[in-house]
């Protein structure tokens, strides 16, 4: 098979216009504005737009709609000189009418207090957007723009030769697919051919730290729906393009003049880089007289549908959760599933546009992000819809088994039938143990919309006889709130853009100080920490790309409590190493660990990681495997062999001693967070 090389863009000189760095936590949010310095000025942007003007290049939207946005933050300096009002807000719920507050919780806004500043780990990398950036960007959320955009369409846009259909790789699946269908449905009614187009983007993957093993699966999945579109005699296109910003430009200039579509239809992604990708490509795409459609799809409930009695955003999850079922309940249509696509006709491959697209190949691998470990991930998370439907049916109507969180395949044979104590019927204490696949474990395919949330619902309300239950008193209620959390990051990550872009959602943690140490960093990616059921979670996540929900808590605690390191440092190492990386997921679960998120764990809370250890694996099975060094102790002296054992016979088993004591680094965190900008030692 092909492997996939990086194209030079000879369009796509707007990156180079740019005289800040773009920057992999910008990704998902603000390329060009995430900088250290405490106040981003005017002086970047006059040098911006020189360059810009000096190269000559062609106007690039993108890059234009950015340099505007600079433009008018300096104009609405005055605005922000003030502050937020720290007391305005009642917690979780910050005014969204015309003028929005930019901190979304009173308590101190970052950078406007006089405190002594230590860098942190990840700022001196240059990370993290600046207070002010990531106000402007919540005061009128990208989300918020598209949306406003798209309310006044295109009218009368001639039918073309074709309509297009442009999956991403949030969305890879034929079935109950929102954008899919209708694209379909548009090219019935104009009797032209539906193209599907998947653009490759390694830049993209790049800055938004995406893992080896997810693009894998994301080329593996590919794989899976090309003869599945085939039979359908629709065409799957691919493109790639390195450098993202130039995408929405070749797109509309050459790719779809190429196929001479002139409707194109999309379902939307709500991270920011990618929102501010999909307004450029409707705007320049109107310029070229086509009709754009960007579709809600990825969440049961749209982003903006829940809100607080007084009409506001809601940021506390079970106010939110009871709203969100409440909603379900009233438009059981949200649950509805999509019709699949329909076949083109056969005459499709008679035009040769369309007929060489049949032969596009989709590579083996994207360069940079060969996953070494591919056959091994291959069988624990095997690609297609087909396979996460049977891992659901398995979720709801088989036992649990003790094995599976080992390197096996998850569709292995020896899975017990049963409806009374199937996996979802023992959720309620199953999701907190990590010695069985206890979960659903299909939070892969749900990130990648190899499923999507609604076939997910759709079935567990088949489980319960046709009501969809969400309460927390039956397991298959407990795992519906689960699958909520997924909307509610979503919703989060969509009103508060500011939390994709390295700021905490409650900024007066924004300058709680971190250790900087690449050592403890290390060992913790190592899984060398000397805290066993943390070393078993991190080597797991490294050999599978993946982790129980108990054990991605204990160890991001362990990194942001125990070792006191910037939590943006482990959200970034979860995002490069999970075949699930989700940007909403993976932030909220870090800002809720980190207590600087929406509803987030207190941060006088602080896991007590010898307690979980013996909670989540009673048995040390999990770590006895995951640990090989730990694989002969018995009884509890796995969980903290350090302390239960002799010294002499504890050096014996090559298995680092802590590197930190739970007790000091407990008090050490509760300083931090107390006196915010200060360490203990006055320093
Ligand atoms: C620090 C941290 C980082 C995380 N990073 C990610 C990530 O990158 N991608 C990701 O999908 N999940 C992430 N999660 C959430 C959660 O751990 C996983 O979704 C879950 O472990 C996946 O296992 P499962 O599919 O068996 O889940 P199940 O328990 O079977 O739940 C079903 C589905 O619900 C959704 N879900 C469950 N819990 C959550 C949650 N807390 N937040 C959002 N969605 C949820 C997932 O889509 C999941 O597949 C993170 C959690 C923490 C604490």
């Amino acid at each position: 098979m092909p492997q996939l090389t990086l194209q030079a863009d000879p369009n796509s000189k707007s990156l180079a216009l740019s005289p800040q760095k773009s920057t992999s936590r910008a990704s998902s949010s603000n390329t060009r504005a995430i900088h250290t310095s405490p106040r981003g000025g005017g002086g970047d942007i006059a040098k911006r737009k020189a360059a810009y003007t000096k190269k000559g290049d062609e106007p690039n939207l993108w890059e234009l709609h950015h340099i505007q946005e600079d433009m008018a933050a300096i104009n609405k300096k005055k605005h922000f000189k003030d502050g937020p009002d720290a007391k305005g807000e009642s917690k979780g719920q910050p005014d969204r009418g015309t003028k929005r507050e930019h901190s979304p919780e009173g308590g101190g806004v970052a950078g406007a207090r006089e405190t002594k500043r230590h860098k942190n780990a990840y700022e001196i990398k240059g990370k993290v957007a600046t207070y002010e950036d990531a106000a402007r960007t919540d005061e009128d959320p990208p989300l918020d723009q598209l949306t406003r955009l798209l309310e006044n369409g295109q009218e009368d846009v001639p039918k073309g030769d074709c309509v297009v259909y442009w999956m991403r790789m949030e969305d890879m699946r034929i079935e109950d697919n929102t954008a899919f269908h209708r694209a379909s449905e548009r090219a019935q009614e104009f009797g032209v051919p539906l193209v599907v187009l998947f653009v490759l983007s390694p830049g993209d993957y790049k800055i938004h730290d995406r893992s080896t093993k997810r693009i894998d699966f994301m080329l593996r999945n590919l794989r899976y729906l090309k003869p599945r579109l085939h039979e359908l005699d629709i065409p799957l296109h691919i493109v790639s393009y390195d450098r993202r910003l130039s995408i929405p430009k070749r797109l509309v200039n050459d790719v779809f003049p190429s196929l001479g579509a002139k409707h194109l239809f999309a379902n939307i992604e709500y991270e920011v880089d990618e929102l501010r990708r999909d307004i450029a490509v409707v705007k320049l795409g109107r310029e070229k007289g086509m009709d754009v459609r960007c579709l809600h799809d990825r969440l049961i409930v749209p982003p903006g549908r829940i809100k607080s009695q007084a009409g506001k955003p809601m940021s506390v999850f079970s106010p939110w959760q009871r709203a969100w079922a409440k909603l379900l309940a009233a438009e059981p249509k949200l649950l509805n599933l999509s019709p699949s696509p329909k076949a083109n006709l056969e005459s499709v491959k008679k035009d040769e546009r369309f007929a060489k697209l049949f032969d596009d190949e989709i590579p083996d691998s994207v360069e940079g992000f060969e996953c070494a470990e591919r056959k091994q991930i291959a069988e624990i998370f095997p690609e297609g819809t087909e396979t996460a439907k049977e891992l659901l049916r398995r979720f709801l109507h088989t036992k649990p088994r003790k094995t599976q969180f080992q390197i096996v395949s998850p569709l292995s044979e020896g899975a017990q039938e049963s409806k009374k104590e199937s996996r979802v019927s023992q959720y309620q204490t199953g999701r907190n143990l990590v010695d069985g696949d206890n979960s659903s474990r299909l939070s892969p395919y749900l990130a990648s919309g190899v499923i999507s949330g609604r076939m997910v619902l759709d079935e567990a309300k088949k489980y319960t006889g046709g009501k969809l239950e969400s309460g927390r008193d039956t397991g298959v209620g407990m795992w519906v709130q689960e699958v909520s959390w997924r909307d509610f990051y979503n919703h989060v990550m969509s009103t508060w853009p500011r939390v994709s872009m390295g700021r905490p959602f409650l900024e007066k943690f924004a300058d709680v100080q971190w250790e900087v140490n690449e050592e403890h960093l290390q060992a913790w990616k190592d899984g060398k920490t000397g805290y066993p059921i943390v070393d078993a979670a991190m080597r797991a996540c490294k050999a599978r790309g993946w982790m129980e929900n108990r054990v991605r808590m204990v160890s991001a605690s362990f990194l942001v409590k125990s070792l006191m390191l910037d939590w943006r440092l482990g959200e970034k190492y979860f995002m490069e190493s999970f075949i699930d990386g989700d940007l909403a997921a993976n932030n909220g679960g870090w800002q809720w660990t980190a207590s600087t998120g929406t509803d987030p764990q207190p941060y006088f809370r602080i896991f007590n990681t010898l307690t979980q250890s013996e909670k989540c694996d009673p048995n040390g099975d999990y770590i006895r495997y995951w640990v090989p060094e730990l694989k002969n102790l018995k009884g509890k002296a796995v969980h903290d062999p350090y302390h239960q054992m002799p010294s002499s016979e504890f050096k014996k088993l090559g298995y680092p001693a802590p590197i930190v004591d739970h007790k000091k680094s407990r008090e050490r965190a509760l300083f931090r967070y107390k006196n915010v900008g200060e360490k203990e030692d006055g320093s």
